[in-house]
């Protein structure tokens, strides 16, 4: 065996994968998914046809743009069970361990686990991708002692994702801008939660076990939990100079200011930061009320100015999904059913060319 032995802490620039599934393209400040541009995407189609993009390799046509909805809408439903579970977990539970849950839970209804066939995964892909608007909108009711919101099939996905959150039929613009932050969250190379699933893959676990290793991941305040932990700073405040002063105190506390820097992106704002900010402007338009995105763009100021770091994604994620009236609980769950899509062609792709994850470790304990 071949070691190669340089440590390198946090794996920072570290190859993991071959992959043709997306790539980070720091030179041309462009986010490749599947040969496609990420941000061009978010422009011009929508969340599912990325779903069928990440899933099949291609775009869909018209056709199977309907079939693959028509698909969906007929796994909506969750077992009785799961909610029968869900009813049990203590109340103070956060709804994406209630999340972990679940997606765990589901395991057990899959006859064939074993299969680990593109065929077989891509079908247990497209149930959770079903499953999972229901799954994390109702654990979220259950835990606050409401009953679930049964999904409505005659609403596309995202307006169904969005009104079993909120219970209110969402406009077409909301409908639209939550499915902007669907596409934008649904892949991105090899974040922490990517690498999570691909490692429990490779010791062919299957698609359950590696999405729900991937909650885990994704709710660390580092990662996905970021963009909750971005809201609840803003709340903290309730004015732009009043966030400048909260991010200064935390700056010389050297404590981290959510929804900045990026391993991949540190110097740079996130290119899909850009797209949601202009989605807050839209929301703070219509609502006729600027004061979140003053006190973001303070933000941005503050953080520029004084450490030269830029937003990432939760970074303007977070007001954007208050001004929809979703629960600040939410934020990483949603995050994750948009994820799980980059997620399953991750676990697919690994399955099908599979080399088991088995690294070593640089030695600093008692001599021996
Ligand atoms: C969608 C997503 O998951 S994006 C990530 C969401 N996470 C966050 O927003 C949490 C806040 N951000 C961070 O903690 C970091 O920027 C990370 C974890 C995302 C990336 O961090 P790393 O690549 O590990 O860089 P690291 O944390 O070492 O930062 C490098 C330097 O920048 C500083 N820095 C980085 N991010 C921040 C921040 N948000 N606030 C203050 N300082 C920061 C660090 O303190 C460090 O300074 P130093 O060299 O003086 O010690
Ligand atoms: O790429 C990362 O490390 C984190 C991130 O932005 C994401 O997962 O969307």
């Amino acid at each position: 065996m071949k070691t190669v032995n340089r440590f390198v802490p946090g794996l920072e620039g570290v190859i993991a994968s071959e992959t043709g599934i997306s790539f980070l393209d720091t030179e041309q400040e462009k986010i490749i998914i599947r040969g496609h541009e990420l941000i061009e995407l978010s422009h011009e189609r929508n969340y599912l046809e990325v779903l069928h993009l990440l899933l099949e390799g291609a775009l869909p046509n018209a056709e199977e743009k309907e079939a693959l909805e028509t698909k969906l809408k007929g796994m909506y439903n969750l077992p009785d069970e799961i909610y029968h579970i869900l009813k049990r977990l203590p109340k103070e539970t956060h709804p994406m361990d209630a999340l972990r849950t679940g997606i765990s839970c589901l395991a057990g209804y899959d006859q064939n686990l074993e299969d680990t066939s593109v065929k077989a995964n891509k079908e247990r892909a497209y149930l959770m991708m079903a499953k999972l608007p229901a799954l994390v909108a109702n654990s979220y009711h259950i835990l606050n002692g409401k009953e679930p919101i049964e999904p409505r099939a005659d609403l596309s996905y995202s307006a169904n994702f969005l009104y079993m959150i909120t219970g209110e039929v969402p406009t077409d613009t909301e409908v639209k801008i939550f499915d902007k932050s669907l596409l934008l969250y649904s892949e991105h190379e090899m974040p922490n939660s990517t690498f999570t699933a691909r490692v429990i893959a490779s010791t062919l676990s299957d698609l359950y076990g590696a999405l729900t290793g991937a909650v885990a991941s994704l709710k660390g305040p580092l990662h996905g939990g970021a963009n909750e932990a971005v809201m609840y700073s803003l709340r903290e405040v309730d004015s732009a100079a009043g966030y400048e002063q909260y991010i200064m105190k935390k700056l010389k506390n050297k404590e981290k200011v959510m929804g900045f820097g990026h391993r991949v992106y540190m110097k740079k704002m996130d290119p899909r930061a850009l797209v949601m900010k202009d989605a807050l402007k839209q929301l703070c338009e219509l609502k006729g009320d600027d004061k979140l995105l003053e006190m973001c763009e303070a933000g941005e100021r503050v953080m520029e100015r004084e450490i030269g770091i830029y937003p990432n994604l939760d970074y303007y994620a977070a007001p954007v999904y208050w001004l929809l009236n979703i629960p600040i609980p939410l934020y990483t769950p949603i995050f994750f059913g948009s994820r799980a899509a980059g997620l399953s062609a991750h676990v697919i792709e690994q399955h099908a060319n599979n080399r088991l994850f088995r690294p070593r470790v640089q030695y600093v304990g008692e001599s021996y």
